[in-house]
């Protein structure tokens, strides 16, 4: 078998795509990875990288298109890196992932992929975020916001490109505009110095319209006028602005490390029947329209009857936890960062909520103690970040033969790989129905439902 050299061409016939979004086609047996490919079409490829397994190449000529292909509707597509299935039509990109879904839990978990329901799509694919994470770059001397492209540190956005993200929320692309401008006007306070602002986060709550602005700066820096940061908020309307210091960027668990510059530092929103109130650092949902459906699935999974001792384990701000504790005798939330746990009971308290309470901690090290001690649930709600869970705690959880699982997860090999080891020690895969909370990408969020095996 001879590999491909970089430069070289291939003609190829696109087969499916793997789990980046990439066209998957073969070359003299060895597979080749394609972005922008889409399944059925053949096309001409240029070879890029040579792997010992496998090699990838960039789309250099459509030759025939499949039956999938959409055009994207972004003109960054393909060079932004936030997009990976642009070009495919909406109804191939649900297929795809229910696909991903399936093969990962028959391929990795060695279990039953038909027990896979089609994913739950939604109506307008469209302008769904609530949040955004833009970094700082310059274009004519000018400064600009936007992401990095595929691979690289380097913006993706063209020189007089005005920021227009085809899956963010349209108040959020207007304000991304309004904070540009503002950077612009006060760029030699706010930049100059490498311990200027190197990030910013915008986030909006839908159910209320708030907004905030997060700057990421460098620890010590301190914005010196007040007027500056009033005249940002005027402009966009913003409800909030909150610094995170670099050191405690992405680090949920440090929350002491934000600064209030202007508003409450929180947002409020409004999900269903409920409240929800959300600091700077705590994780919340992406898509709203798509975490009502995921939470009402849940809690139609729970099947809860009033009685039930149920533990939301990696509960964030609580919200999983309050869907279901109307319809239990008690919810134990559990999470790891301080400031969603501050929010988890604020928003107990903000929804009259008396039957559910909120640990901070690790859940490796707060649940085994949990079920080793006297606490018997009879439901578990597990909703990982993409790492999945400790192989000890999912040892403990089918020891004490909790008697259902439900696991939420937005990685289908983690998710795949647990689920394997609960069917491995007494549970039997019920149902598993992925939801599709970031279309246009290649994203996968499953919601699963697990009960004991009776002996
Ligand atoms: C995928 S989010 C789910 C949050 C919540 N269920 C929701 O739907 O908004 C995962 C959460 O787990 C928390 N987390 C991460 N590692 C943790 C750990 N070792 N122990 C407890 N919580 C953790 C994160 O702070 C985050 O809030």
């Amino acid at each position: 078998m001879t590999p491909g050299q970089p430069g070289e061409q291939l003609i190829l016939e696109i087969e499916g795509l793997n789990h980046r979004g990439e066209g998957i086609g073969r070359h003299r047996g060895q597979v080749v990875f394609v972005p922008l490919a889409a399944p059925g079409d053949r096309i001409r490829a240029t070879v890029t990288e040579v792997k010992k397994k496998y090699l990838r190449a960039g789309l250099a000529e459509l030759l025939e298109s499949g039956t999938g292909r959409a055009v994207p509707r972004c003109p960054a597509f393909g060079r932004c890196g936030g997009c990976h299935i642009q070009h495919l039509d909406y109804a191939h990109q649900l297929q795809y992932k229910t696909g991903l879904v399936r093969n990962a839990f028959a391929r990795i978990g060695g279990l039953d992929g038909t027990a896979v329901l089609s994913m739950l799509g939604m109506d307008d694919p469209w302008h769904y975020r609530n949040k955004v994470r833009l970094h700082i770059g310059c274009r004519e001397g000018k400064v600009v916001l936007g992401f990095f492209a595929p691979s690289s540190h380097v913006l993706g956005r063209l020189t007089g490109e005005s920021f227009a993200c085809r899956l963010l929320d349209e108040d959020l692309n207007r304000l991304v505009r309004v904070v540009e401008h503002w950077l612009n006007q006060n760029r030699n306070r706010l930049l100059a110095d490498k311990g200027g602002i190197s990030e910013i986060t915008l986030r909006k709550a839908a159910g209320t319209g708030e907004t905030m602005v997060v700057l990421t700066t460098a620890k010590d820096f301190r914005f010196r006028t007040e007027k500056m940061i009033g005249e940002l908020a005027a402009s966009g309307r913003i409800t909030t602005v909150v610094q995170q210091m670099a050191e405690s960027a992405g680090r949920e668990e440090d929350a002491e490390q934000t600064e209030i510059l202007y508003g409450p530092g929180y947002l409020t929103d409004r999900l269903d029947d409920l409240v929800f109130r959300l600091s700077a650092t705590s994780f919340y949902q992406v898509n709203p329209a798509q975490t009502r459906v995921l939470y009402r699935l849940v809690r139609a999974y729970a099947g809860l009857t009033g009685r039930e001792q149920v533990v939301d384990a990696f509960c964030g701000v609580g919200t999983i936890a309050l869907y279901l504790a109307r319809r239990a005798g008690h919810v134990l939330g559990l999470e790891l960062s301080p400031a969603a746990v501050a929010d988890a009971q604020r928003n107990a308290r903000l929804n009259k909520i008396t039957n559910a309470t909120f640990e901070q901690g690790a859940v490796e090290k707060s649940l085994p103690r949990l079920l080793k001690g006297s606490h018997r649930p009879d439901l578990v709600v597990l909703d990982p970040p993409r790492r999945g869970c400790h192989r000890g705690m999912l040892d403990v959880l089918a020891g004490r033969a909790v008697p259902r699982v439900i696991y939420v997860s937005c990685d289908p090999a983690t998710l795949a790989r647990d689920l394997g080891y609960l069917a491995g020690h007494g549970y039997r895969l019920v149902e598993a129905r992925p939801v599709d909370m970031f279309p246009q990408t290649s994203h996968v969020e499953c919601a699963v439902l697990m009960s004991r095996v009776e002996k």
